[in-house]
């Protein structure tokens, strides 16, 4: 459905995209994961074809996004940052007009409209001014904008941006929906870890226009960073034992194992130091997040100033 070599964009010294060499089958959810300014928006507005790359090549369904610029766009749907259905209008009427601007009959265009409504939870207020929508009311109606020509593949440029935590779970909820029943393939841009952690089967991160990582989130997380067991002892003599029978690192009165799937495991290791006579006091397993892995690969926090993991603490 996509395939770029060497893609790049610079803007005079600015190197955007820096050579963007990506894949994306039919069918994929793929989040492009990164701080800001590490090119996302860049990557997405040459894949839809807004802006010409300085060098590389990009198809998108099958069509060279430089050659072919106008069947690319018919086999889209684009939503950017900050788009936006005109504000006096209703929203079904905005709809509609869409439809018959990708040269659909009125017909077709109300049936279409119709069922996009239906589908993003749009029927109580389609008939209201955009200017009445709340602010994730109109992301969705972005969203049916989008979708109206029934566009093999979907960019969404940072949709749940700007949104309340209910709103941007109910959109997320929405757009997962949306794909199951259509089947169209998903590129979205986020910086909400969370987002690409429980959205995508694939997220690519990127930094500085480069890609650094591409995988499942999972894999991702056991390959850079790993789940962690951090063990506390009352005497540092029983650290030191249970150091030695775990070959784990010790520090002071506590230990730090690093294992695979721990909290499964967690019990058994328990279990097994009390066998050896270095019961541990307490416990703390780790589970990295996409954060970790972005922290392991850059040195840096996608997050602002923020401790990045989700710990359990249990006293034992
Ligand atoms: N039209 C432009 N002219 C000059 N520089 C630009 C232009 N568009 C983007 N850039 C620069 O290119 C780099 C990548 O920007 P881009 O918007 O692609 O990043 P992003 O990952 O989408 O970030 P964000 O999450 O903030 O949208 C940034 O340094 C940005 O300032």
């Amino acid at each position: 459905m996509i395939e770029t070599r060497g893609l790049t964009k610079h803007f005079k010294d600015v190197r955007a995209v820096d050579g963007i060499d990506v894949t994306v089958r039919a069918g994929e959810l793929v989040a492009l994961l990164g701080p800001n300014g590490a090119g996302k928006s860049t990557t997405l507005r040459m894949l839809t074809t807004l802006i010409p790359p300085t060098s590389g090549t990009a198809t998108v369904a099958g069509f060279d996004v430089v050659r072919r610029q106008r069947e690319v766009r018919l086999r889209i749907g684009y939503i950017g940052q900050g788009n936006g259905a005109g504000h006096s209008q209703r929203g079904r009427d905005e709809l509609i007009s869409q439809g018959r601007a990708y040269g659909m009959s009125v017909r077709d265009a109300r049936a279409r409209a119709a069922e996009l409504i239906e589908s993003l939870g749009l029927a109580e207020v389609a008939d209201r001014r955009v200017s009445s929508l709340s602010g994730g009311q109109r992301r969705r109606l972005d969203i049916a904008m989008g979708l109206i020509h029934a566009p093999e593949l979907l960019f969404l440029d940072e949709p749940s941006t700007g949104l309340d935590p209910q709103n941007r779970a109910n959109l997320q909820e929405h757009i997962l929906a949306l794909r199951a029943r259509h089947e169209t393939t998903i590129v979205l841009t986020t910086h909400y870890l969370d987002e690409a952690d429980s959205m995508a089967e694939r997220v690519i991160v990127i930094d500085h226009g480069r890609i650094i990582a591409d995988d499942t989130p999972q894999r991702l997380k056991d390959e850079h960073v790993g789940d962690r067991i951090l063990l506390g002892f009352d005497a540092e003599t029983d650290a030191a034992g249970a150091a030695g029978v775990l070959r784990a690192e010790r520090q002071g009165k506590q230990v730090l194992l690093h294992l695979p799937d721990a909290p499964r495991r967690a019990p058994v290791v328990l279990e097994d130091l009390r066998a050896a006579g270095y019961p541990a006091a307490e416990i703390e397993v780790t589970r990295p997040t996409l954060d970790d892995v972005f922290l392991h690969l850059t040195g840096r926090s996608l997050r602002e100033g923020g401790a990045a993991t989700d710990k359990e603490l249990v006293e034992v």
